[in-house]
Order: structure tokens, then C-alpha cells, then sequence
């Protein structure tokens, strides 16, 4: 682009910020989107400003989150900073991002997606048949220990939390015996080597959400929606469109194994969900197709549908 087009974006168009905890993991996340709106604005990086900023999810390492208030604690403070105009953008995991956005704001678009699985991280061996039974693995997620425990109901699972890694360092100093990973968060942070393997989504689920990366804004900021609608990802916003309406159905709080991937293949949407009372023994699954444009309803009623079903009525919902 030339120098001429770069002035007209600095004079018109304000410096954006990117909101953004301070993770490795997030940090990565927010500098992919910083290059995609540079390239896609044909501006300089650092005419898009990264700023850090700390959240309640942060501070808390004792608990599952489930029992620290849920997912919006990795995001409070940054749409806060985007509802006070102290941000522009925001980016998140979409996986911890919560079905009900505060008023004034919503996820505009999505980076392409990346590998949507779970990794297993062992001790030794190389596959989830090498753990002996009692094996202890740790994992902070409902829904990777109610899937685990639904295949391996000898396997011992006990909480783990912190970033990507004191976990890895915890299975390598023997305190665990494996642990389970998003392979996109171990790929971004350059360690899928630590991967004994990667699960089949036929046999392991992903979460809602899994391996791609959302853009959150003002609704009402049409220079920004214009930007991140310039590097948004078509196919993944069809999916997550279909995923978050079928957590919403089902009011996907994170006290409640719950499992769901959707697929964009030519001009229709598959979606995939499961839910499991939280020791595995139960489980109920539904898969459903429909046209892209009926994505979000696709989620909804597949929610719906597995509302009805034993686990969800024992979980209360
Ligand atoms: N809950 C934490 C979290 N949020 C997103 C990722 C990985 C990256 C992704 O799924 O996009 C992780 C770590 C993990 O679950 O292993």
C-alpha cells in the first residue's frame, strides 16, 4: 500500500487498541490479530497499540474456575476498558468467552481457525492406552474429566490449573501423570512437541470454541467492525455462531460438562454436541446439519434437544 493510503488511515481513522490479558498465550493471540489488521490496513504493527491488561482469572490459581464465578473472569476487566473507550478491540480465546456479552458490545469476527482438539501430555508413553490404571491426571476443565473418566474410568483425575507451563512441568516432575491440553495453545506457544498425541474428535470432544481466536468490540464503532470485518474468518464465524448457540441453549456455565463442534463443509453446518453427568458414567450426543444461514438455530435446538436428555436434567439444566 502506498504512503499516500497510510497517511489517509492516520489521519481518518483513529490509532487502534488492542485490549489483551498478558499471558503468554494471549499475547500471542493479540499480536496475530495486531498483523492481520496491519497487513489488511496496510499500516506499520505499531500503529496498532497492544495493551495488557490484568484480570480477576488471573489472580485466582487455587480453584477450578468453576468454582471461582466461571468463564467472564478471564474477560471483566478487558470489556470494561473496551465499554469505557480506553480500548477499541479485544481479543480472547473464544472458548473462554461467555455466551451473554455485556450490552453495547459483541464478537465482530474471528481469526481462522486452528486445530480444534485436545493434546495428551504424558510422562511416558504414547498414547492414552499407555496409562495404567489409577494413573493421576490433572486437568482443571469438567468436560475433559467427564470425557476422560467416561473412557477410562480407572484413571485417577484430580485438579490442575496454571498457564500451559506449570502444567507441562508438573507431568514432567512427576506430580501427575499426564494432563490434557488445547493442541492450539501448545502450537502457539511453539511447544506441540510436548504432545504424546492429539485425540480424535470422534473419541474427545472439544470445547465450545476450541482453537480459535474472537474479536470483541463496541457494536457501535463502525471503523472498528469495518477493520476486523476486513481479517475475519468466514467458515469459523458460520461454526462459532452454530457452538455458541448451542451452549446458550443449554446455558453452558462451566459447572457442566459440555462438549460442541461445528463444521462448515460447502454450504452446510454440522454440528456435533455432547453432554455427561461429571464422573462420565452418563453421557448424551446429537449431531444435526443444516444450511450455513441457519447455523445459529442448528445450535439452538441441538441445545434444546439435549436439554431433555438424563445428564442435562441431572445437572439442573
Ligand atoms: N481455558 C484456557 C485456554 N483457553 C484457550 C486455550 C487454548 C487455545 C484455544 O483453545 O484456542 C486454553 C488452554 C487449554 O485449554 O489448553
Amino acid at each position: 500500500m502506498s504512503e499516500n493510503t497510510k497517511s489517509v488511515y492516520h489521519s481518518v481513522h483513529p490509532r487502534l487498541r488492542i485490549g489483551t490479558r498478558g499471558s503468554p498465550l494471549a499475547l500471542w493471540q493479540a499480536h496475530a490479530v495486531q498483523a492481520a489488521l496491519a497487513a489488511a490496513l496496510g499500516v506499520e504493527k505499531e500503529a496498532i497499540a497492544v495493551e495488557v491488561i490484568k484480570t480477576s482469572g488471573d489472580q485466582i490459581q487455587d480453584r477450578a474456575l468453576s468454582e471461582a464465578g466461571g468463564k467472564g473472569l478471564f474477560t471483566k476487566e478487558i470489556e470494561e476498558a473496551l465499554l469505557d473507550g480506553r480500548v477499541d478491540l479485544a481479543v480472547h480465546s473464544a472458548k473462554d468467552v461467555a455466551t451473554v456479552l455485556p450490552d453495547g458490545l459483541h464478537l465482530a469476527g474471528y481469526l481462522p481457525r486452528a486445530d480444534v482438539r485436545d493434546a495428551l501430555i504424558l510422562r511416558t508413553g504414547a498414547a492414552l492406552a499407555d496409562l495404567p490404571a489409577g494413573a493421576k491426571v490433572g486437568t482443571a476443565s469438567l468436560r475433559r474429566e467427564a470425557q476422560l473418566r467416561r473412557i477410562r474410568p480407572d484413571l485417577k483425575v484430580e485438579l490442575l490449573r496454571g498457564n500451559v507451563h506449570t502444567r507441562l512441568a508438573k507431568v514432567r516432575d512427576g506430580e501427575f501423570d499426564a494432563t490434557l491440553l488445547a493442541l492450539a495453545g501448545l502450537t502457539r506457544l511453539g511447544m506441540a512437541q510436548a504432545a504424546s498425541c492429539v485425540l480424535a474428535t470422534d473419541d474427545f470432544l472439544p470445547a465450545v470454541g476450541q482453537g480459535a481466536v474472537a474479536i470483541e468490540c463496541r457494536i457501535a464503532d463502525p471503523d472498528t467492525n469495518a477493520a476486523i470485518a476486513a481479517i475475519a474468518c468466514r467458515d469459523t464465524g458460520i461454526a462459532l455462531e452454530a457452538e455458541r448457540a448451542f451452549l446458550a441453549a443449554l446455558d453452558g456455565s462451566c459447572r457442566t460438562p459440555i462438549a460442541g463442534l461445528a463444521t462448515v463443509e460447502g454450504e452446510s453446518v454440522r454440528l456435533r454436541g455432547l453432554v455427561l453427568s461429571p464422573d462420565g458414567s452418563d453421557a448424551a450426543e446429537i449431531a444435526e446439519r443444516a444450511p450455513i444461514a441457519d447455523a445459529a438455530r442448528l445450535g439452538a435446538d441441538c441445545g434444546a434437544s439435549l436439554r431433555t436428555s438424563a445428564p442435562a436434567r441431572a445437572l439442573g439444566l
